[in-house]
């Protein structure tokens, strides 16, 4: 069985996530221009390019998009999948040591050629601002804007020697142990190549969430009330409290009860919960 062949380790995410300096203002529509226009020139760079490599990721099944919540991007199955699907299995981006006395993305980063650079700015969006040219244009801020980046996507190899990044497992979001669709593995013998599969079934544009395995996250499950941080469940109890308060409209999904009297149907208290109802299939 496939299941016993390989060790399940399990690979803690790299990363105490502050958030970006940097906002995309601009909206999903110029996110998706520049994506595709980036893309165009990229697959002319490509072409001329050596081939790369990396095994392919599965972006005919997969594919990443806005979220429209705080959690900005996040992964979605093109199709209905079922459980135990491996939907990913793929080799790092982008890779380099981040310990508190040993940092050395810049180094890494400026050891990629420039099309590496490149490509890594349009698939991440937190590098787009980042400087693309050599020493001398790579500034301290840049240091800080790609080490930030890097506590926030990678992923520790199980020696916890190194962290990775990957092009589509690092835009995968964070739900509870119970909550989480997906699971990530590696293999022994292949430590920084990274696989993700199902753990329950996902129906069509459904996101996918893993659990971070991490102590402290400045954001709760994104799924459900108890997998969320004390601060989530206060505003999420505000909003639930707040969302009880307000006399009904009647123009809005207001319900007629028997006597003829009216009562607003209630808010959900969680924003994201369209999600949980769309993504999470009992399996
Ligand atoms: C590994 S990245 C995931 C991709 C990211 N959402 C993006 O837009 O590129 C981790 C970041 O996603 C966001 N995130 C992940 N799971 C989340 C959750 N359950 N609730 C809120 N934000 C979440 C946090 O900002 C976190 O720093």
């Amino acid at each position: 069985m496939a299941m016993d062949e390989e060790r399940h380790l399990r690979i803690r995410i790299a990363a105490r996530p502050p958030e970006s300096r940097y906002s995309w203002s601009s909206g999903k529509k110029a996110f998706v221009n520049a994506w595709t226009q980036a893309d165009i020139f990229l697959s002319e760079v490509r072409a001329k390019a050596k081939p790369t490599t990396r095994p392919d990721r599965n972006f005919g099944v997969l594919y990443i998009h806005e979220t429209e919540t705080k959690r900005k991007l996040g992964v979605f199955a093109g199709f209905s999948l079922p459980k135990g699907h491996r939907i990913i299995c793929e080799r790092p981006a982008f890779s380099c040591i981040q310990w508190k006395g040993k940092k050395t993305a810049k180094e890494e980063w400026l050891k990629l050629s420039l099309q590496q650079r490149l490509e890594m700015r349009v698939w991440f969006r937190k590098l787009r601002t980042l400087a693309l040219g050599g020493t001398d244009t790579f500034t301290k801020s840049d240091k800080k804007q790609l080490e930030a980046f890097v506590s926030d996507y990678a992923f520790w190899d199980p020696q916890r020697a190194k962290a990775h990044i990957y092009r589509l497992t690092s835009h995968i979001n964070h739900a509870c142990r119970s909550c989480a669709n997906a699971e990530l593995w590696v293999d022994s013998e292949d430590p920084n190549k990274i696989n993700v599969k199902l753990v329950r079934d996902v129906e069509k544009d459904g996101e996918i969430f893993i659990f971070y395995n991490k102590k402290k996250l400045p954001f709760g499950c994104a799924l459900c009330p108890e997998g969320r941080t004390l601060c989530g469940r206060i505003r999420a109890f505000i909003d639930d409290f707040g969302a009880r308060r307000p006399a009904p409209r009647a123009d809005e999904g207001d319900s007629t009860s028997d006597d003829g009297s009216k009562t607003a149907s209630r808010k959900p208290s969680l924003p994201d919960s369209s999600y949980s109802e769309k993504t999470l299939v009992d399996s």
